[in-house]
């Protein structure tokens, strides 16, 4: 059994075990709480450049489904093509499986994409220290050590957004662009399933000039003040009237182009019981969440309110337009993994698309 050293940016270093590819990785450290949801959570593209610590005991248990089998052109069991994080934290790990599904031994899969992964080590610690002094930079040490690297400095979203376009359910009759900031597969499975047509475009692309009737934003990794290009093109989006909706991400940069501003918050939302509650009503909801930023919405420029609100820590959870057919939200209504319950908001932006093109009054 190989060592590696997990080292944070204050000079605290921790000794555990190597499992996945046993070479050094640097990345921002970062908590997540859900208990299960680790095939998903590790190729969420959101996490690039992030050192996943996961507070649930035992991970590995029931295996990693396989990455080759696609349906619809997308990855059936996965959220992208690969690994997104740079690094595993675990307490236990488990490598005996035992799933319906399980194709694979997580550490195999880690070794695999040359993703090293620690285990026997503190999470619970490890956890009190990030809530504590906040995220900060790690760097898993195998042999050779390496500089520390702060992902939030690089435009991570122009590294995981498609290169070129690509279309699902072609020439179905409501069509919706969706920039892809690094998008999660279940949001384009929430689309493809209902049956409209999704023009995936890059981060950059300037669609203004394709024929479509709503427009999507997705999630995806790093500081959103980064994503310079889709702000721009966002700005000109807010001028019409094409019903918008946007998740995670997708809200942080609506908000940026509206003329709101962005903070990092000190140690981020990343777990599948984020509660969250509809502004104006007593509804709640339980959300998956996985963001290290958020929207100032003390001060929403004209026209805009505060759609939900976080119940743990009173931050924003979305915005909405007060006129027009735009709203966002922060929190993951694809959940994968995680609670369904917001899924509904898929279907409030295709009954807004029918409204704009005068099938639904
Ligand atoms: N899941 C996401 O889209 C994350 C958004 C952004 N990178 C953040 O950390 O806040």
């Amino acid at each position: 059994m190989k060592k590696v050293k997990l080292v944070f940016q204050d000079g605290q270093t921790i000794e555990g075990n190597s499992f996945g590819a046993y070479i050094s990785a640097a990345g921002e450290v970062v908590f997540n709480t859900a208990m299960v949801g680790y095939p998903d959570s590790l190729t969420d593209p959101s996490y690039k450049g992030q050192i996943m610590v996961m507070t649930f005991p035992i991970v590995g248990n029931y295996g990693v489904p396989s990455e080759t089998e696609i349906i619809d052109q997308i990855e059936a069991f996965m959220e992208s093509n690969q690994i997104q994080v740079t690094g595993l934290v675990v307490s236990y790990y488990s490598d005996e499986f035992s799933h319906w599904n399980g194709f694979q031994k997580l550490g195999e899969w880690l070794e695999k994409q040359n993703i090293p992964g620690i285990y026997g080590v503190d999470t619970r610690a490890i956890t009190k220290k990030l809530r504590e002094e906040g995220s900060t930079l790690g760097k898993i040490i195998a042999e050779n050590d390496i500089e520390f690297y702060d992902p939030n400095l690089d435009n991570l979203v122009d590294q995981v957004s498609l290169k070129e376009v690509k279309r699902y359910n072609e020439g179905a009759e409501i069509k919706i662009i969706l920039i892809d900031c690094g998008v999660k597969n279940n949001i384009v499975r929430c689309f493809v399933k209902r049956g409209v047509e999704v023009i995936r475009v890059p981060w950059n692309y300037d669609y203004s000039t394709l024929a479509y009737d709503g427009l999507f934003i997705s999630n995806g990794p790093g500081d959103p003040t980064l994503c310079d290009v889709t702000i721009e093109n966002l700005k000109k989006s807010l001028t019409e009237d094409k019903p918008i909706f946007g998740i995670c991400l997708g809200n942080q940069l609506v908000g940026l182009a509206a003329g709101a501003s962005t903070f990092k918050l000190k140690y981020g939302h990343r777990s599948h019981n984020q509660p969250v509650v509809m502004a104006g009503t007593k509804r709640c909801f339980i959300t998956s969440q996985n963001h290290g930023f958020a929207l100032d919405d003390s001060k929403l420029p004209d026209g805009w309110e505060t759609y939900f609100s976080n119940l743990n820590d009173g931050t924003c959870e979305g915005i909405r337009h007060k006129e027009k057919p735009f709203f966002t939200v922060q929190f993951h209504p694809e959940a994968m993994g995680g609670p369904v319950d917001t899924e509904f908001l898929f279907d409030e932006f295709i009954n807004e698309i029918k409204k704009y093109k005068g099938e639904l009054v």
